[in-house]
């Protein structure tokens, strides 16, 4: 397989780029001064492309590569492949889901011990810390109960937290009480976890209604993407007291994140790192180039989206 061509969209864990580089012809788009420039030279050796929440594929990328057979991107997410253009030329996508599972959920409750139990509070600070209210016990609301939200959910059952979510469907084999409508979860909520998929329904999922809705004892978790919440609401929010805090690991412009954000006691803040261990990116680098082959050696993929 050494002659395939694969196109990385941008820099990612060494493993992944050295576990694709040892099996096919790696180009790293970053090392050309544009994509034209790289597409010019080299759009035709291209049979696949690797992206990652960073760098997607967008039509204008897929057009442009003429023998392009496969996506696979190095993440759970794929909202930002086109899938109508990869469905449009029957270019199967490929995701890295269940194997991160884990690290998002616990994630998730570590953004929250951090706001609950002030763990981020410096002792360096002149301030004594103030005390604050504990997590066990509280109830939380889980907006999407896929693979993250439901590990999510176990978690924090592990608490003491009764468990209440919102998604597309009932589950009621779930146990857990189900929500048609978000404003209504948040308002029964005291801790929110955004944990569903991005798409044009579930942006700004997280609305003004929902922020006020969950209230000022109410403490945000986004886990999932940035723009399922309303970012310059959010800020307003937390500035004016009506939501009690938010633990982000996803912003609605990143790799930017807005000032007020870092400026605010009552939030904690990670940068887009909810499937970095080492372990899981190990992982999700292996399941991509399992998919890859298994494409180029004609057999079923591993994990396939369309
Ligand atoms: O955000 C992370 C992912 O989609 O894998």
């Amino acid at each position: 397989m050494e002659s395939m061509g694969v196109l990385m969209t941008c820099p990612m864990h060494s493993y992944i780029e050295e576990g694709l580089a040892k099996r096919f012809k790696l180009f790293k788009l970053w090392h050309f001064p544009s994509f034209s420039a790289f597409a010019q030279a080299h759009a035709n050796s291209v049979r696949a492309v690797v992206a990652n929440v960073k760098v997607g594929v967008d039509a204008a990328t897929i057009d442009s590569l003429p023998n392009l057979k496969i996506v696979s991107t190095y993440s759970v997410g794929y909202d930002n492949i086109d899938l109508r253009k990869c469905r449009e030329k029957g270019i199967p996508v490929t995701n890295t889901p269940n194997v991160l599972t884990d690290d998002v959920a616990d994630l998730a409750i570590a953004l929250a011990l951090s706001l609950f139990c002030t763990i981020s509070h410096s002792p360096r600070r002149n301030s004594a810390p103030p005390f604050t209210p504990k997590l066990s016990g509280k109830a939380v609301g889980i907006i999407g109960l896929g693979r993250i939200g439901r590990a999510i959910a176990k978690r924090a059952e592990a608490f003491g937290c009764p468990i209440m979510y919102h998604s597309r469907s009932e589950k009621p084999e779930s146990g857990y009480k189900y929500y048609s409508n978000v404003l209504h979860l948040a308002a029964d909520s005291e801790v929110l976890v955004v944990a569903c998929t991005l798409t044009p329904e579930t942006r700004h999922i997280v609305n003004r209604g929902v922020i006020d809705a969950l209230g000022p004892k109410g403490v945000l978790i986004n886990i999932g993407r940035g723009p399922h919440v309303d970012e310059p609401e959010l800020v307003s929010a937390l500035s004016e007291g009506r939501l009690g805090g938010a633990g982000l690991d996803v912003f609605e412009n990143e790799p930017e994140v807005r000032g007020e954000l870092l400026r605010l006691e009552n939030v904690v803040l990670t940068p887009h790192v909810g499937s970095d261990t080492v372990e899981t990116c190990m992982a999700m680098a292996d399941l991509v180039i399992a998919n890859l082959e298994a494409h180029f050696l004609g057999k079923p993929l591993l994990t396939p989206v369309i």
